[in-house]
């Protein structure tokens, strides 16, 4: 029981983090989205495994995306959009990934706890997740290891940006499977 009592509790506090999401800010990187030439998504760790479980969704749609750091992701340039999940906004890989992004003239929204955070302060749209991590920071204090709130807020977060996306594309959830990989 203890497995499913930790579980319902990471439910109930997920359940909290959503609600506490501005659907506004939301709204405005679906719309970056959709806008971009491409999507580029970035992160580290267990951020990143989410940003690309995003990044497949997103090719289900029929976008053009990429995860920065695989063989065959080009140069991002000017209409393209880095977005980055980072619960910190500190991660330093991430933070080189976004000025050279700035630099090369593309968009960067932020996916983070943190709104005076490094990384935050060099986007222009930052989506505020308000997780908590097991570090002692001025404000909550999570009772599980590292971002796993964060981590479990993105995915939940994302897959309703998938929906909603895919509701303005005029595209069926349940029909949304047709590009998907057929080499696995
Ligand atoms: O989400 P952040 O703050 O960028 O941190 C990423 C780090 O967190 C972890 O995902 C663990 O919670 C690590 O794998 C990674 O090093």
């Amino acid at each position: 029981m203890e497995t499913l009592d930790n579980a319902a509790r990471i439910l109930g506090d997920l359940q909290d983090i959503i609600s506490g999401i501005d659907p506004e800010k939301a709204q405005a990187v679906l719309s970056d989205i959709r806008r971009a030439n491409r999507v580029f998504v970035a992160g580290a760790g267990r951020s990143l495994l989410m940003m690309r479980a995003f990044a497949m969704r997103l090719m289900h749609l029929g976008l053009t995306v990429y995860v920065v750091g695989e063989t065959v992701t080009p140069a991002i340039g000017e209409g393209d959009l880095l977005l980055g999940g980072t619960a910190s906004g500190e991660t330093a890989t991430l933070k080189v990934m976004a000025q050279k992004a700035k630099k090369a003239g593309a968009r960067l929204d932020l996916l983070t706890i943190y709104k005076d955070s490094s990384i935050a302060k060099l986007a222009d749209s930052v989506l505020i997740v308000p997780a908590a991590t097991n570090q002692v920071e001025g404000g909550k204090t999570s009772w599980q290891p590292g971002g796993s709130s964060f981590e479990q807020s993105l995915l939940v977060l994302l897959d309703g940006m998938t929906a909603a996306l895919a509701g303005q594309m005029g595209i069926p959830l349940s029909g949304a499977l047709g590009l998907h990989a057929n080499l696995e």
